[in-house]
């Protein structure tokens, strides 16, 4: 029975892993993480990440070809095939510090391979890594492996999440890149001969190991800039009485251009698209590629426009002070069905409100309280490391906050509320009786814009949404 090990259990090694063990039940897929919390959650009924149709997943292949364990070494030492789907977060320190990728969590899962691997291995690059990591790991291999012979694969990661389950099940397409030599192509059909089970052959393309790890971030990079061009639109809708809607719609029409990824929203969110940006941006300065780095650059910087401009419009519409002012957070994770808050726009603007000395109510339907403190209380950086790494943040230290458990606690006395997250829940609130229950002036910013804006003014409310003609009353 051909084993595989995947070296990291969280969002993409849990669901590609599970993934895989449904549709190669004769293949043993074992996860395994260094994060004792984590693994016994997938062991259990609450499993550690809410991703729609996972659990079904879980369930139909834990315990017969699908495991979850922390003894790492162990399973890599039995495992014919790798994959390391570990964090390679944005570097907090040291050289390329805020830019770079750091690799450390890589490197240490490729030392514990290399350790204790005692027969012949494929080696999966899952994560996402700076073009040319598979040398660096190869080094590593090949300078501590007793003899044993490993072959480096580029097998980048696509799924969204929210529909990662979707999304692995019927993939738009699998990259594999490995290198041009007899072992390196029959490791590339190896894989192929997997991901074969379920996917159609056309849909899997093979490249050599560089360019499929620069696609990972180009693709990431592109979709990152559409969200940063609409959303700079937006801007300008609202200073001239266009609707971003009405122009996105338009621009969906022209076949060039397709309709995804260009929905206006208080900003792109997610552990992804920065981090992946980044890295982009430090390779590109490394290489003395000066233009092509500030290119980049400026998808981050419109993002972060974006989401400091909902904060100032709040403030300015509230008559330039929200001091003490009770204000409602629809929505914390960054995306609508998932509980992951990684970079979500919910952090900056909450942070943004809270140096105006705002008071706020947060209410989200999937992320905990314990998480939505941590991730106001820490620095951007901290929270994209392992979960059992972060600090422990006492609750107490979050005056200004209060996490509720529904929408009409978190709007009760509210002067205004700010919808950040999409979820489908927001839309059919009743906004009349949350009308009722709020201080007045009532104030509705939809940074997403999913609500009514016509029926929330019908029923009294000033309404703010993003790149749509203002309200009389938030005109300078
Ligand atoms: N989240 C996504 O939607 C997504 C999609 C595509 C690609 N990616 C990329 O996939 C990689 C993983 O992302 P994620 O969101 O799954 O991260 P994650 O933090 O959810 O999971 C990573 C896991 O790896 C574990 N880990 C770290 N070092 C380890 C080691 N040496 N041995 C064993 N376990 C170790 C951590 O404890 C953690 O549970 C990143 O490179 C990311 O950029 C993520
Ligand atoms: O039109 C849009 C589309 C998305 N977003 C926001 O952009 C962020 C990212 O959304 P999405 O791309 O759907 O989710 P991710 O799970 O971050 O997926 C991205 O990042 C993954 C990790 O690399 C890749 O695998 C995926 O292909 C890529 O879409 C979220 O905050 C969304 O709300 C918008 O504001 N407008």
């Amino acid at each position: 029975m051909v084993k595989i090990c995947g070296i990291g259990a969280g969002y993409v090694g849990g669901p590609t892993m599970a993934v895989i063990a449904l549709k190669c039940p004769s293949i043993e897929v074992t996860v395994v993480d260094i994060s004792h919390s984590r693994i016994s959650a997938w062991n259990s009924d609450h499993l550690p990440i809410y991703e729609p149709g996972l659990q079904e997943v879980v369930q139909q292949c834990r315990g017969k070809n699908l495991f979850f364990s922390t003894d790492v070494g162990k399973h890599v030492s039995d495992a014919d095939i790798i994959f390391v789907a570990v964090n390679t977060p944005t570097k907090s320190r040291g050289l390329g510090a805020g830019k770079a990728a750091d690799l450390t969590y890589w490197e240490s899962a490729a030392r514990v391979i290399a350790e204790t691997s005692k027969s012949n291995k494929i080696i999966i690059e899952k994560s996402t890594v700076p073009v040319r990591t598979a040398e660096a790991i190869e080094r590593i291999l090949t300078h501590n492996s007793n003899g044993v012979s490993f072959q480096i694969l580029s097998n980048p990661e696509f799924l969204s999440e929210g529909t990662a389950i979707e999304d692995l099940l019927n993939p738009d397409r699998v990259l594999i890149g490995g290198r041009q030599t007899p072992e390196g192509q029959k490791a590339v059909q190896a894989l192929k001969s997997i991901y074969a089970q379920w996917v159609p052959e056309d849909k899997i393309v093979t490249t050599n190991l560089w360019s499929s790890e620069l696609s990972k971030l180009a693709d990431n990079a592109f979709l990152a800039q559409r969200i940063s061009s609409i959303n700079a639109m937006s801007a300008l809708c609202e200073a001239t009485g266009a609707e971003v809607s009405e122009v996105s719609h338009a621009l969906s029409k022209n076949s060039k251009i397709g309709s995804r990824f260009l929905n206006s929203s208080v900003g792109f969110g997610g552990s992804c698209f920065q981090k992946d940006i980044l890295n982009l941006v430090y390779i590109a300065e490394s290489n003395g590629l000066t233009e092509v780095a500030n290119y980049w650059k400026q998808v981050i910087q419109m993002n972060d426009y974006q989401k400091d401009r909902f904060v100032k419009r709040v403030v300015s519409s509230m008559f330039n002070t929200i001091s003490g002012k009770k204000i409602a957070v629809l929505g914390f994770a960054f995306k609508k069905d998932t509980s992951d808050t990684r970079k979500t726009p919910a952090i900056d603007v909450c942070k943004g409100l809270m140096r105006d000395d705002a008071s706020l109510s947060i209410y989200d339907p999937k992320v905990s309280e314990d998480q939505i403190l941590r991730d106001l209380a820490m620095d951007s950086v901290e929270c994209d490391h392992p979960v059992h790494l972060q600090p422990v943040i006492s609750p107490s230290t979050m005056k200004q906050v209060r996490i509720v458990q529904d929408a009409y606690e978190a709007t009760k006395d509210a002067h205004g509320i700010c919808v950040l997250t999409e979820w489908d829940e927001f839309k059919t609130l009743d906004y009349q009786r949350i009308f009722f229950s709020m201080q007045k002036p009532a104030f509705v910013f939809d940074g997403r814009n999913i609500l009514n804006a016509g029926k929330l003014r019908e029923i009294g409310f000033i309404v703010y949404s993003i790149g749509k003609p203002l309200d009389p009353w938030l005109r300078p």
